[in-house]
């Protein structure tokens, strides 16, 4: 048994291209990590299954029973973010601090909001960025912001979450592009869940004051987790991929893989159970906006340079800000598949195709789960190697064991 724990770095092959399993994806951190807080937030009575094992949500679930004054949050965002709101609202006294990147992860919009809201934030390093100090709450702020929506839409979830504690309710005019949408709308669908009402019309949410109500959810599979499948089913010579528990009707944005992959080679049949992924041709060409799907955007990249499709992607601004600049992450890895990953105009990113004249892969991760998991399929093209192969914790902690389930030999690397 592999301590993939332990790794510098992992080397993967798959001597028969052949991948015929069911895998038991981990549960969404994003669905998690809301039920979390809104379940702090009601008090007794909410009853969660499936929470995920990710690192984000462990993490978090640790943290809200925490007694301690200061809070690492360490590189997860929603819980720096969804934190921020609920120890401002509740009157917590915390100092909510995070990794090295995390510091560089900009957080003024929230903080902003939260100080009009009547919240008392003091920034413990640069303003903006984490750390900071948080405690005593003054409930009687202004309750109808303008809010900038085009920077992470988490600090609209954090707000909104701990909209019906408020007063008077909130109210949120959203400033700018509406990017990672659907995320929004997952937290206003779980706010439902749990008894709450709340009014999206236009550019304007509308939260009145209310309870949280007791309930039971049962946590969806992550489908940004089975963006790696998708690749692994349209890179394989022969695949049938059953992937139980995902539903057609998800809360989640990144279910949107379904309908991209129609065009990069993999056809999804819903069943009773999940879904089913089989194998079937692919396009040439490809364009996409990820603006409702940011964490698609490495699978699509590595994969589309990968199987030859030249692709123009917009809607990537984000991206920046993440765990890394996986723009730039993107363009450098992307140069041992003799491709370029180049800005043409303003916003719009165009994958130009080379030769593959490597013999075997390595790939830099660079603190990043999506990284690893995006060019790991890769394998089934070449030897890979993947560096720093624990980053994956943070999101899907099981993903080399689940590698080596579908035939994938998983071996220590000296590199
Ligand atoms: O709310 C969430 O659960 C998330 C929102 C997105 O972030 P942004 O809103 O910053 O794009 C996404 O990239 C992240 O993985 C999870
Ligand atoms: C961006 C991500 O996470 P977060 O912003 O929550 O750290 C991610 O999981 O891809």
């Amino acid at each position: 048994m592999i301590s993939f724990k332990a790794l510098a770095s992992l080397s993967l092959t798959h001597p028969t291209g052949i991948l015929k399993e069911s895998i038991n994806l981990p549960a969404s951190k994003s669905e998690a990590n809301r039920a979390l807080i809104i379940a702090a937030l009601s008090g007794e009575g909410a009853e969660l299954h499936n929470l995920s094992e990710a690192n984000d949500t462990q993490l978090l679930q640790r943290l809200l029973k925490s007694n301690e004054e200061t809070i690492n949050a360490e590189d997860a965002g929603t819980v720096m973010r969804f934190l921020t709101g609920y120890y401002a609202v509740t009157g917590q006294e915390k100092i909510l601090t995070g990794t090295a990147r995390m510091c560089q992860r900009p957080i003024k919009v929230l903080v902003d909001a939260l100080r009009e809201l009547g919240a008392n934030i003091e920034y413990l390093g640069e303003e903006g960025y984490p750390p900071m100090k948080i405690g005593g709450f003054k409930g009687n702020g202004n309750n109808k912001l303008k809010v900038r929506s085009d920077i992470s839409s988490q600090y609209i979830s954090s707000l909104l979450m701990v909209g019906p504690l408020l007063p008077d309710g909130l109210v949120l005019e959203l400033e700018g592009k509406i990017g990672s949408r659907p995320y929004i709308e997952m937290t206003l669908s779980l706010m439902r869940h749990f008894g709450v009402n709340a009014d999206f019309t236009g550019n304007t949410i509308t939260v009145p004051h209310q309870q949280y109500k007791s309930a039971s959810y049962s946590i969806e599979p992550d489908w940004s987790a089975a963006s790696y499948w998708y690749s692994m089913v349209a890179l394989a010579h022969e695949a049938e991929i059953d992937l139980p528990g995902l539903r057609e009707q998800s809360f989640q944005g990144d279910s949107a893989i379904a309908g991209i992959m129609k065009h990069l080679g993999v056809y999804t049949q819903f069943t009773e159970q999940g879904v089913r992924l089989s194998k079937r041709k692919h396009e040439h060409h490809f364009s996409f906006d990820f603006s409702d799907c940011p964490d698609l955007a490495q699978t699509i990249v590595a994969l589309c340079a990968a199987m030859g499709v030249t692709l123009e992607m917009t809607g990537v601004e984000s991206l920046r800000i993440k765990e890394t600049d996986r723009i730039q992450a993107l363009q450098i890895e992307i140069l041992s598949l003799g491709c370029s990953l180049q800005e043409v105009t303003d916003g719009v990113f165009r994958l130009e195709l080379g030769l593959i004249e490597n013999d075997s892969f390595s790939f830099r991760t660079y603190e990043d789960h999506r990284m690893a998991m995006a060019f790991a399929p890769l394998a089934l093209l070449r030897p890979t190697i993947i560096q720093e192969p624990r980053v994956v914790r943070k999101s899907y902690p099981r993903y080399w064991e689940d590698l080596q389930k579908v035939g994938f030999e998983v071996t220590e690397s000296e590199e």
